[in-house]
């Protein structure tokens, strides 16, 4: 008991530390307060067993060593619309940038929901079994129709999904540190929507197509949906402005695919040197 507790408090201390440079940024001294408040606990649930003083030293040490490879580890936010980029995006940085790791929330959403795996489980209560295929996989292109078009389901559907996603993010997380990466690309569509990802995240990048017209023409083309059904899962997101406002770095990919790739190796470039 004892020794999942201190685990799981080295672990919030690690993501506490994580969130250090977005409150440097907003100025705010969450982190500290946070941490001061994990030294408590722990002092608190070891007083309860039989410790010695040097074992408390060494369990705080821990808290300290946790909370600055938090500290240590970059993780940037790329976020922006639908269909904007993000994952043309991702496959550039991974040509052009080996030593940072990539986490696709998009590519998550799709594991955590394989036949029999507790999301999917959920998601067949929720929706019923008219959601699936005749493979007994999720029926993606039904549920999208469903949820880009109704609000209630969209809730319901985040609402189950989510957690799950946040879970294996906290996983990779801690695997790319614990293989000594220390800068980390997310990859979340609905990074702003969700807030709470926004603290561990710094800098923020949102890509977009300042070209409305192309950038619907991209949607449409890449999901084979008319013009409305684009406009309609537009909607169903942040409006792109806030995004744009919420960020610290914004990509304009109205250019060609050659254009994106400059843009990213400047922009990347500069946030992998600058530590
Ligand atoms: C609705 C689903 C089944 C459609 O699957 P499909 O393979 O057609 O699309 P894909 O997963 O590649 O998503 C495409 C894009 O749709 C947008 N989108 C997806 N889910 C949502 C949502 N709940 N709200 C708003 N936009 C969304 C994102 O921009 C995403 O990049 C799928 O997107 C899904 O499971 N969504 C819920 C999970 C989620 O929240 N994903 C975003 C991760 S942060
Ligand atoms: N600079 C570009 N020039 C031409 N086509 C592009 C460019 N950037 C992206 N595209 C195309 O636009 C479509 C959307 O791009 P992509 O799939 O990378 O967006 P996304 O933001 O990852 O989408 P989502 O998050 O909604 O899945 C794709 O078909 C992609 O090939």
């Amino acid at each position: 008991m004892d020794i999942a507790s201190s685990i799981c408090l080295n672990i919030i201390a690690f993501f506490c530390g994580l969130t250090t440079q977005r409150c440097k940024k907003n100025n705010t001294l969450l982190p500290i307060v946070i941490l001061c408040t994990l030294g408590f606990a722990q002092g608190y649930i070891f007083k309860h067993f039989t410790t010695t003083k040097k074992i408390t030293y060494i369990l705080s040490a821990c808290l300290l060593i946790s909370n600055i490879l938090g500290r240590n580890l970059e993780m940037i936010g790329l976020t922006g619309g639908i269909a904007s980029g993000k994952s043309t995006v991702i496959n550039t940085i991974k040509e052009n940038f080996k030593n940072i790791g990539i986490i696709d929330c998009d590519a998550i959403a799709k594991e955590v929901v394989t036949p029999d795996k507790r999301a999917y489980r959920a998601i067949v209560k929720a929706f019923g079994k008219d959601i699936l295929a005749p493979s007994g996989e999720l029926n993606r292109d039904k549920l999208a129709n469903l949820i880009f078009s109704d609000k209630n389901a969209r809730t319901k559907l985040n609402r189950i999904i989510q957690p799950y996603i946040f879970f294996e993010i906290i996983k990779r997380v801690l695997g790319f540190r614990i293989k000594g990466v220390s800068n980390v690309v997310l990859d979340a569509p609905l990074l702003f929507e969700s807030k709470i990802l926004t603290y561990f995240c710094c800098p923020i990048i949102t890509v977009y197509v300042k070209n409305n017209d192309l950038w619907l023409e991209r949607l449409c083309k890449r999901d084979s949906i008319n013009v409305q059904k684009a406009q309609e899962r537009i909607a169903c997101q942040m409006p792109i402005e806030q995004k744009i406002q919420k960020s610290d770095i914004v990509v304009d990919n109205s250019g060609t695919l050659s254009q994106l790739e400059a843009k990213l190796i400047t922009v990347f470039g500069k946030i992998t040197n600058s530590k």
